[in-house]
């Protein structure tokens, strides 16, 4: 028996010692009863004796309730919960469920809805429950909503809420990054909503010039470390990112190899759906911690409605709340200062000349990255991407056209894929950046 078996085994003696002792008192109890009484009473006597002992049991326990939800927003030590139980499910559970996970699509097994999973921690033994509750909403629909019940003997109470919770967040820290995939959220209403995006970018395959890539993956890293000194100089503990440039330069794909270099979720803010102001402030509020907040193409009007619906007239200013971008950052740097927790913001814009100058001085977002045409070096990424070489004799000829055109890494990536091939995806990427060169000669580069 190993050290782990013996320290489950020990505690569950004094459940099974219970246990006995109630099996042992009721049979007990039956034959007494047996003795005493004429057999119409038996049944109901006996099952009077039996109920009260168990009650005696039960008062012996204490519950903890967590829901999936708590007051509108999400409860991280739910979801924590339901990650760290998953991987407690043992084969003597008798009923179990299982569904096709979305993240990875592996089976997942757990307990059904009603029945109960005993979890052994320190010696201390822990029953937990699933409850489903349904509930309707002002729509008409109905919402399930799941809830926990944490039960737990009356001397393990000092364990219970601290210890045992760390190590549930501890360990469900630990499985999600291990089993990750990235997850992103687009809001939808009052709500977020996670799409089933695989998005596989990462710093390795980010076709970008590579002092350019070390100093973001270094940048990120250090803030990480930060907590303390954003702690101790009063500032929210947030980095805030511009990237620019034109189309298809890869700001959406550094956005995702940022989120995969910092096993981080992604929320996406579609600012044409946010309606009001206190939508936005419920949505910042539901972001789950170790998150990154993109709000792309900000050179875009923000204007947001009015709260008050009834304040109708007509002219514009009657009906929106102008919302400056640099009022936007400010609302931001609020709520992250509130929440505490690590958060990464993300602007990107095609047009950073468009952009209130306010907003470029220092201090107001932390990084600019330009997000530039492609270069001999990032094309030599895009080719080890696509095609797994590092060198072929048409590179020359290629890096002194990349050199003189403006070709984006999204066009020089389309010509890659055009065949499996290298020659002929090469040879039609000459021809692409060609035919560039020939027609915008005031475009070409200096
Ligand atoms: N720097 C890059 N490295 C690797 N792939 C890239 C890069 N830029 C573009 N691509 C390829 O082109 C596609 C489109 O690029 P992406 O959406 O990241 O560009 P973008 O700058 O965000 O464009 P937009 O401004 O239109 O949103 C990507 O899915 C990827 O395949």
């Amino acid at each position: 028996m190993d050290s782990d078996q013996r320290t489950a085994a020990e505690s569950v003696k004094p459940w099974l010692t219970t246990a006995a002792y109630v099996t042992a008192s009721a049979m007990l109890a039956r034959s007494f009863i047996n003795e005493l009484f004429p057999n119409e009473l038996r049944s109901l006597v006996s099952s009077r004796i039996e109920r009260l002992l168990r009650n005696r049991l039960a008062a012996a326990d204490h519950t903890i309730v967590l829901r999936e939800s708590d007051g509108g927003s999400s409860n991280e030590l739910y979801d924590a919960s339901i990650t760290y139980l998953r991987t407690r499910v043992s084969p003597s559970t008798k009923r179990l469920k299982a569904s096709k996970s979305a993240d990875n699509n592996s089976i997942v097994v757990f307990v059904d809805d009603g029945d109960e999973l005993v979890d052994v921690f320190h010696g201390a033994s822990f029953s937990w429950k699933v409850f489903l509750n349904k509930e309707n909403q002002p729509n008409g629909r109905t919402r399930e909503l799941r809830r926990l019940e944490l039960t737990f003997n009356r001397k393990n109470k000092e364990t219970a809420p601290n210890s045992y919770f760390s190590h549930i967040l501890e360990r469900s820290e630990q499985i999600k990054s291990a089993d990750r995939r990235l997850k992103i959220y687009i809001n939808h209403f009052n709500n977020w909503e996670d799409i089933d995006i695989q998005h596989p970018a990462t710093f390795q395959t980010l076709a970008v010039e590579p002092d350019l890539k070390r100093m973001i993956m270094d940048d990120l890293s250090r803030f990480l470390k930060q907590k303390e000194c954003y702690n101790r100089i009063g500032k929210a503990w947030k980095r805030g990112y511009l990237l620019y440039g034109p189309p298809g330069t890869g700001k959406t794909s550094l956005i995702a190899a940022m989120a995969n270099y910092l096993k981080f979720d992604i929320y996406e803010m579609e600012l044409k759906d946010v309606w009001f102001i206190s939508r936005l402030k419920g949505l910042m509020k539901n972001m789950k911690s170790k998150s990154i907040l993109v709000i792309e193409d900000i050179d875009s009007a923000i204007r947001i409605p009015k709260r008050d619906e009834n304040a109708r007239g007509n002219r514009l200013s009657d009906i929106y709340d102008e919302i400056t971008l640099s009022a936007l950052l400010n609302f931001i740097d609020g709520l992250c200062s509130i929440s505490g927790e690590e958060r990464i913001v993300v602007f990107t814009t095609n047009y950073k000349e468009k952009l209130d100058p306010a907003l470029l001085r220092p201090g107001r977002m932390d990084v600019h990255i330009y997000m530039g045409y492609c270069t001999p070096s990032s094309f030599r990424v895009l080719a080890s991407n696509y095609h797994a070489i590092d060198d072929h004799r048409f590179f020359g000829e290629i890096d002194e056209l990349l050199k003189e055109v403006e070709a984006t890494p999204a066009e020089v990536a389309e010509e890659m894929l055009r065949s499996d091939d290298v020659d002929i995806a090469l040879k039609g990427l000459i021809e692409r950046l060609n035919k560039k060169r020939e027609e915008a000669p005031g475009r070409m580069r200096k």
